[in-house]
């Protein structure tokens, strides 16, 4: 059992539309390490974005438990959430919008921040004068200020091209090392998942859930046999070869 992190048990969650139920998830049980990169990996509309709304307490399940962990004592998490769109404010500049939430945060910190994402040149700036890749960073960096202890992202880089989304991985694994925050990472990129991912939770079609654990550091190579064969394997279990 994991020492730090998420334990979740015999989770059920439904919606009600009309008359119906759509069983989104019907017993699903798994760990997500408060220290690792956790990929939840999984075609559109397998409940990707409902689970990561449950862990962030925007949203409840209907059974099962939703527990988290500090060195085996529960604890309610600070949790940081970064979104597929920035959500910045476009009135407030850069600095603005990472201090928006911590009203405590002092210049110091900010200053960390800035740095840590790149950004100390466009503190002055407004959202609509930064890139997508910018935009994305100021979110993080608005995610972190809150001192979360773990940090959940919801397909944060589906929109950005190939090149900025390559950059923007690396700057995940970045932060990860940084600061030793785990990370929650919703996608459903195959190769965004390797290149980044500890463990890979794949959620498959019929709701059950495969665990695959990277042991490998993070220059990787997804050419090498290694990774084009566990892409294979990931591929069978979503039920795509
Ligand atoms: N508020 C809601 N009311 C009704 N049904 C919902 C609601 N939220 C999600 N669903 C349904 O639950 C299922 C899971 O949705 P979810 O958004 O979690 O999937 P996802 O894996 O994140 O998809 P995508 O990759 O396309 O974002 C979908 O069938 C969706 O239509």
């Amino acid at each position: 059992m994991i020492k730090t992190g998420f334990i979740i048990k015999n989770l059920c969650k439904k919606f009600k539309i009309e008359d119906d139920e759509h069983i989104v998830f019907s017993d699903i049980s798994l760990e997500i390490p408060g220290d690792k990169i956790t990929v939840i990996l999984g075609e559109s509309g397998c409940g990707k974005t409902t689970l990561l709304r449950i862990l962030s307490n925007l949203d409840t399940s209907d059974k099962g438990e939703v527990s988290y962990i500090d060195n085996k004592h529960k604890i309610k998490p600070k949790v940081g959430v970064v979104f597929q769109e920035s959500r910045l404010m476009p009135w407030l500049t850069v600095k603005e919008n990472i201090s928006f939430h911590s009203k405590k945060m002092d210049d110091k910190d900010l200053n960390k921040y800035l740095s840590m994402m790149k950004l100390e040149k466009f503190k002055n700036s407004y959202p609509s004068e930064l890139s997508g890749g910018m935009a994305n960073r100021v979110s993080i960096a608005r995610a972190l200020s809150y001192n979360p202890d773990i940090l959940l992202m919801d397909e944060p880089f589906a929109a950005l091209d190939y090149f900025t989304r390559r950059k923007m991985q690396k700057e995940v694994i970045n932060i990860h090392e940084k600061t030793k925050k785990g990370v929650v990472f919703v996608t459903h990129n195959i190769d965004e998942a390797l290149a980044i991912a500890d463990k890979i939770l794949v959620i498959k079609k019929d709701k059950s859930i495969k665990e695959f654990i990277i042991k490998d550091d993070y220059s990787r190579d997804l050419g090498n046999s290694y990774y084009i064969d566990l892409k294979k394997i990931i591929l069978n279990e979503l039920g795509e070869e």
